[in-house]
């Protein structure tokens, strides 16, 4: 037909472009730290039997290879496929990684049908999602299927740019409380149209990003599941350890697989602000020495201190056995 003369011509990409009807569609789910991501991404995953679902996960901070495989474990084989954005700034550097791991996924492409794509915590969503329109060759290939916000119902900080929001862990909060942040997710929804958020490529600032640390670090031993509360006791609840400046270390999130002494299984540690819990994974730990490996991401966080404190804990089991 003559109108067609109007539209721009699709031009063939080099190497084998997929036809319309093969576009793979990405989803990305974002959320503040904590908020139920990979919570949701795993029930998407054993949910979904007559997909093949790729995900990608973006997670924050130096100690990435560490946080990966924590994360890894956490979902067992779930994951056919492991890619990985690195370098946790989202908002300054995700496009070139982001498209890195996105291009290595579509060398794979046949065996995926849909893209799932996990924001860190501290990621600002226009700035990904932004990478879907300066892309034309990626565009061609993958599509923008939508952005689902995860909100924290009992620390709800961020409301992002969402065509779908779940409010999450609504057993923490009582009905007032809920409708409460139900009100605020309206208003902030209306709030956050026509922002332009996709025509600036760098995305919106991200004022969270600068003050907020990641410290990572192992430890061999075991440890006593009573002296190891403790120490979580002592660093969510108590603010009990304090930085070389004399400031209390603030742990928004706490993500650890650890040795308990006596238990065959590794034991997984998420915390969020002051909620924390350890649950026993089904990975048995093997013949080499056990090691606890944890993230802690949050304000005047000190590695060297924070280690020191943790080793303290692991020792007090020595001393007793
Ligand atoms: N009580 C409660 N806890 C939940 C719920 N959903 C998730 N959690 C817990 O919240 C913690 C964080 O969940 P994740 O799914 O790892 O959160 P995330 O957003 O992927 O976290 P990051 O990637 O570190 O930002 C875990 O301890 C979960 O078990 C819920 O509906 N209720
Ligand atoms: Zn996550």
């Amino acid at each position: 037909m003559d109108e067609d003369d109007d539209c721009p011509e699709l031009v063939p990409i080099a190497g084998n472009p997929l036809s319309p009807g093969e576009q793979i569609p990405v989803t990305i789910i974002t959320g503040y730290l904590g908020a139920g991501k990979t919570t949701l991404l795993n029930y998407i995953l054993t949910e979904q039997h007559n997909k093949r679902i790729a995900v990608i996960l973006n997670e924050f901070g130096e100690g990435s290879a560490l946080e990966k495989s924590l994360a890894v474990s956490q979902a067992g084989e779930l994951y056919e496929e492991w890619l990985e954005l690195r370098n946790g700034c989202l908002c300054c550097s995700v496009k070139d990684n982001g498209l890195k791991a996105i291009e290595n996924l579509m060398q794979k492409k046949g065996k995926f049908d849909y893209i799932l794509l996990e924001t860190t915590g501290l990621a600002d969503p226009g700035a990904v999602a932004s990478m879907f329109w300066v892309d034309a060759e990626l565009g061609s290939d993958i599509y923008l299927d939508g952005i689902v916000t995860v909100i924290d119902a009992k620390y709800a900080m961020q409301i992002a740019l969402a065509d779908l929001t779940i409010i999450n862990k609504t057993d923490l909060v009582n009905g007032e409380e809920l409708n409460h942040l139900r009100d605020t997710v309206r208003v902030d929804l209306s709030q956050v149209l026509d922002l332009h958020s996709f025509d600036n490529k760098d995305g919106p600032s991200q004022p969270h990003s600068k003050s907020i640390l990641t410290v990572t670090f192992e430890v061999a031993g075991s440890l006593s599941e009573d002296v190891l509360n403790v120490f979580i006791q002592d660093l969510l609840w108590e603010k009990a350890f304090k930085n070389q400046a004399g400031l209390p270390m603030i742990v928004i999130r706490l993500k650890g697989i650890v040795s308990i002494a006596g238990k065959a299984k590794q034991v997984m540690l998420q915390g969020v602000h002051e909620l924390y819990e350890l649950d026993e994974t089904p990975q048995v730990w093997g013949e080499e020495p056990r090691v606890n490996r944890l993230v802690f991401i949050g304000r005047n966080l000190d590695r060297e201190i924070l280690q020191e404190q943790f080793i303290l804990t692991v020792l007090k089991v020595g001393d007793r056995t």
